[in-house]
């Protein structure tokens, strides 16, 4: 067990930082949007296209609830949020941590966001979409991490040191 999942906006941080953090606590390393692409031999966007924004979301919930890691760091995509059956999986294999950031800085990290295939719907601007998960982000998190204005390393070195405490 013991496995960290990181959670939050697309450009968050979390496949930068888990990479990291994972070498630094000498964990392995699970990036759900690879799996996912491994598992449907295409991308994302590809996914998109073929089965819809739902067909992605179903595919990232099954993917996501049928995850079996020890002593992992797992870094989610940002919608996974919208699989309840991935989220209470998650929450039940690891400490789930949401890398919190504020809207300006995340529309700021988003050059094109449609070639990493974020789950939008017609009519959605990112602040939609940002004020439509922020919620869920908190609603599924063990631990909050405010990252606003750190860096990759300050920004990892909060979520060893409250992972940390969080088990002791
Ligand atoms: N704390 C940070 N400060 C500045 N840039 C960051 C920080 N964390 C991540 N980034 C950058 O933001 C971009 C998105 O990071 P990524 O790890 O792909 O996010 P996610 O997996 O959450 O979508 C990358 O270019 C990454 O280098
Ligand atoms: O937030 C989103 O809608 C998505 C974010 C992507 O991952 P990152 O959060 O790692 O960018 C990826 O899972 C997918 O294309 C959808
Ligand atoms: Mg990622």
């Amino acid at each position: 067990m013991k496995n960290i999942v990181l959670i939050g906006m697309p450009g968050a941080g979390k496949s930068t930082i888990g990479v990291i953090l994972a070498k630094v606590i000498g964990y392995n390393f699970i990036d759900s949007d690879l799996l996912i692409q491994e598992r449907e031999g295409c991308l994302l966007k590809d996914i998109i296209e073929r089965d819809g924004l739902n067909g992605l979301i179903a595919i990232e919930n099954k993917v996501n609830s049928e995850i079996s890691a020890q002593h992992s760091v797992i870094a989610t995509g940002g919608s996974v949020i919208y699989g309840k059956e991935a989220m209470e999986h998650l929450r039940e294999i690891g400490t789930v941590v949401y890398i919190k950031l504020s809207f300006e800085t995340i529309n700021n990290r988003l050059g094109n966001i449609k070639q990493r295939g974020v789950v939008f719907r017609e009519g959605q601007t990112l602040l939609s979409l940002y004020q439509e998960r922020c919620p869920l982000y908190e609603q599924y998190a063990h631990i909050i991490i405010d990252g606003e204005g750190l860096g990759i390393e300050e920004v990892m070195e909060k979520i060893r040191v409250e992972t940390q405490e969080n088990w002791s």
